[in-house]
């Protein structure tokens, strides 16, 4: 974590890369993918009911896949899928204080697309930026909820 100040305004910054999310069809089949294209086995799955999708997780190395899968025609994953087919979804980044970055992203303009945090997968807080202010990418803020 790194403090540094412009503008006078002192303030967090966003940690590592947390979760990169790749959007499937079909969560058996695609698990199979990743674990042969990976060499390692998926080590959990949780279903995130308000988000109406199922994951799941693979960690290579530092970095951790999260494979997301729809769980019903209004899931942002069933809207992702009908209009750009399977692929990268989103990228999550770490924050050691997810409501002042999010505080910091609406001073810079960016969109959010919750007021506050919201429970997720693997005991996280997160809230998303709305791509087409984000160069058109979904980024997710991410928070170890204790
Ligand atoms: C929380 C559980 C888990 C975790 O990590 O813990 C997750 O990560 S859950 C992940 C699934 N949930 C979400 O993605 C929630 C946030 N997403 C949304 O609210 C929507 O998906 C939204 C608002 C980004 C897009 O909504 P929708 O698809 O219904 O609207 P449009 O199709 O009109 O899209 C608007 C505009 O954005 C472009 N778009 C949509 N999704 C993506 C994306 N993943 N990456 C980049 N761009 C995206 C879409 O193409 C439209 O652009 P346009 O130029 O108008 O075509
Ligand atoms: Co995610």
């Amino acid at each position: 974590m790194e403090l540094y100040g412009t503008n006078n305004l002192q303030y967090l910054d966003m940690n590592k890369i947390e979760h990169i999310g790749i959007a499937v069809k079909d969560m058996a089949s695609s698990i199979m993918l990743y674990e042969k294209l990976l060499g390692t086995s998926v080590y959990k799955i949780e279903t995130v009911e308000r988000e109406q999708v199922n994951t799941a997780f693979l960690q290579t190395g530092p970095n951790k896949i999260e494979l997301l899968e729809a769980l019903s025609d209004d899931s942002a994953i069933a809207h992702f899928l009908n209009k750009k087919g399977e692929g990268i979804h989103h990228i999550a980044f770490e924050v050691d204080n997810i409501v002042a970055e999010m505080q910091r992203l609406k001073n810079e303009g960016f969109v959010l697309l919750s007021d506050e945090p919201k429970p997720g997968a693997d005991n996280k807080l997160v809230c998303f930026v709305h791509p087409k202010s984000a160069g058109g990418v979904l980024v997710e803020l991410v928070q170890e909820n204790s």
